[in-house]
């Protein structure tokens, strides 16, 4: 269907550095079609997707669980780590005995890292904390909390400071534990829009891939964003975006599927996500 009567396609876009390699040469105004991009963190954006405010967008791995049904997923994109992330961080202000059974302070912004907080918490670790939604400020969240969690942006600012606390990366206790790779971010459509528009969407990911491409050949343009917005050195940028993988191949696949397993043991999802892929217009035709 041609969606020049319908609303324009919604776009969300993570806005922390780490999906920056998929976005930074895509250009929406190149699409032949109405494009919005709403660049917002994980958490507002696997809101807007599940209630249909946005169309596609890069979510939580554990947003995309919780919802597979009414989504397909995009082939070979996603933000994961084999071993240290640097930018899911638990920050521990008590002894680690006794944040096992203290009080964690989660990010809001976040929803794949808060569920592998309590899977490396209480199903490796034997615990049983609290927790406690906060705003991610380091120094507010650890006023009453024994230990706080950050993502992101805010994870890799506050390791920048000199605090003093002990730091656990979770992308490295996850792959300590398991041997596995850990799926943060998956990119996902809904399926009600790409049934309405398969051609549109698959543009779009065509778009996305050939971006991913040309940052993986040069990752020179989007350090420099990085420098130059967040701060850091260039050695910094490299290292981080040297432990990051933007492919979702079937190494990546079995570790988001083991960590989708650890969480129904836990209750924290229902049933088995269902990692269908968006299926190409030119397939079938
Ligand atoms: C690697 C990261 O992954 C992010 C973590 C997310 C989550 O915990 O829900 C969501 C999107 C990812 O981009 C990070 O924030 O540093």
């Amino acid at each position: 269907m041609n969606n020049s009567q319908s609303r324009p396609i919604q776009l969300g876009r993570i806005s922390y550095t780490n999906a920056w390699p998929v976005f930074h040469h895509f250009d929406p105004e190149a699409l032949p079609f109405r494009t919005e991009v709403h660049s917002d963190l994980p958490a507002t954006l696997n809101r807007k997707l599940k209630i249909g405010d946005i169309d596609m967008a890069a979510i939580s791995s554990y947003a995309y669980g919780i919802s597979s049904d009414s989504y397909y997923v995009l082939p070979n994109l996603s933000v994961s780590s084999f071993g240290r992330v640097q930018s899911i961080l638990l920050f521990l202000k008590s002894p680690l005995e006794k944040v096992l059974h203290g009080k964690i302070a989660l990010t809001t912004a976040s929803a794949t890292s808060v569920n592998l907080l309590k899977i490396i918490m209480e199903k490796f670790y034997g615990g049983k904390p609290t927790y406690e939604d906060a705003e991610p400020s380091l120094e507010n969240m650890l006023e009453n909390a024994d230990a706080a969690l950050l993502i992101g942006d805010h994870a890799i600012r506050a390791s920048w400071t000199n605090h003093g606390y002990r730091v656990l990366d979770l992308g490295e206790v996850w792959n300590l534990w398991t041997g596995q790779w850990m799926t943060f971010a998956l990119w996902a459509v809904r399926k009600d829009a790409a049934y309405r528009d398969p051609e549109s969407f698959q543009a779009i990911y065509e778009a996305l891939i050939e971006s991913k491409g040309k940052s993986s050949r040069d990752m020179g343009p989007v350090i420099r964003k990085a420098m130059d917005q967040i701060g850091g050195t260039e050695a910094y940028w490299q290292n981080y975006f040297s432990h990051l993988c933007h492919d979702f191949g079937p190494d990546q696949k079995t570790g988001l599927q083991l960590y989708f397993q650890y969480a129904r043991e836990l209750g924290l999802l229902t049933s088995e996500p269902d990692l269908s892929e968006l299926p190409s217009p030119t397939r079938n035709r």
